[in-house]
């Protein structure tokens, strides 16, 4: 079981265009991964999802809140004693070409983790071959074929089976998966996706699932969580299907409207516009950070900032002082249907 508390992390700006400024990726963040459970973050660009996944993956540093994992609170532990924790968690990045070597053969690439899994584990270097064929086999991929060759001879989607082989390696409690599917042709998408959730199936491995997809969010598990992230704020959480069903957050419902899949499964209600252009970041601070693009908003929403409140009606939690059930449409969506009431 992961679970975060507070997690907050700011980038330190030093010169530049962006003059110095400091850059807050997430603002106190509170999730948890249960055991062989499924966990989405979505959110639109730069919302803090990927630095999210590097800090839970034990690849950023976090600068205040805590990481608890197993019940064991990474903030109290020197970076060298975190490692045997964060082992546990493994990342699989969007871009499966640049994950791997170009230069090793996929043999070569899965011998130097399984060699140290070995040791860790009291095996015979023997056990390595035998371990690699098993993993190939049960990420879908053929031994013979795959072994002896580089990345460059394989396909998109193999390359990245071959990714999830090698984080197979270390036996991990949690996949963190990053866009894993996006840089992937469209006809291969949905074979990776079954696999991470037969993964999470027949080994009981967690998935916590990165995307600005909602669609493939859905695909992952209908028991699974999502977190939607605004500008690094949680701003609704819940049963996946419950919060696509019956989104209440005003991002949430904007989101959702943007796509056009998912349409029919919300619930009718009066439509509204939601501007989509970049927000001048400073305007929104102090009050709710979604406050300037909502079309709800009151003086209450500029000045105060909601916070994630208990499960509401539909067993959702949101950050939002005026909560409804409603369509909304985001400008540019291609469907304007005016900005009434
Ligand atoms: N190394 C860095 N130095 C400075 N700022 C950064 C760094 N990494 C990310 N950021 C900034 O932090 C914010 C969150 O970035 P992050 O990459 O986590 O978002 P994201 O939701 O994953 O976006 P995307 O989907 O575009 O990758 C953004 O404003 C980004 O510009």
């Amino acid at each position: 079981m992961i679970v975060g508390t507070g997690v907050t992390k700011t980038y330190k700006q030093r010169g530049g265009v962006l003059g110095g400024r400091d850059v807050p990726a997430l603002r106190g963040v509170d999730f948890a991964v249960p055991k062989g459970g499924a966990v989405s973050f979505i959110g639109e660009s730069g919302c803090g999802k990927t630095t999210l996944g590097r800090i839970i993956a034990g690849l950023e540093t976090y600068d205040s809140g805590d990481i608890v994992i197993d019940g064991v609170s990474m903030s109290g532990l020197s970076h060298r004693r975190r490692q045997p924790y964060f082992r546990r968690i493994q990342l699989i990045h969007q871009d499966p070409y640049s994950a791997l070597n170009p230069t090793r053969t996929v043999h070569q690439t899965l011998q130097a983790p399984l060699a140290l899994r070995a040791r860790q584990t009291d095996r015979s270097r023997s056990w390595t071959d035998e371990r690699a064929e098993e993993l190939l086999s049960l990420v879908g991929l053929d031994p013979g074929y795959v072994l002896p060759r580089y990345p460059h001879q394989l396909s998109g989607g193999m390359r990245q089976r071959v990714v999830i082989a090698r984080a197979l390696t270390m036996d991990p409690e949690v996949l963190v998966a990053d866009e894993a599917v996006s840089m992937i042709d469209v006809s291969l998408r949905l074979g990776i996706l079954s696999l991470l959730k037969d993964l999470r199936l027949r080994l009981g491995v967690g998935v916590l699932f990165i995307t600005h997809d909602i669609a493939t969010a859905r695909y992952i598990g209908d028991d699974s969580e999502l977190y939607v992230l605004y500008r690094g704020q949680v701003v609704e959480r819940g049963n996946t299907e419950t919060v696509i069903a019956d989104p209440v957050h005003p991002y949430t419902q904007s989101l959702l409207s943007a796509i056009p899949v998912l349409h029919g499964l919300e619930r009718p209600g009066p439509e509204r516009v939601v501007p989509t252009e970049a927000l001048d970041e400073a305007q929104a601070d102090g009050g709710c950070l979604f406050a300037r693009r909502c079309p709800f908003a009151t003086e209450r929403c500029v000045s105060e900032m909601p916070v994630l409140g208990r499960p509401g009606e539909g067993g959702q939690r949101h950050a939002c002082f005026h909560p409804q059930r409603r369509s909304v449409i985001p400008v540019g969506a291609g469907r304007h249907a005016g900005a009434g009431g």
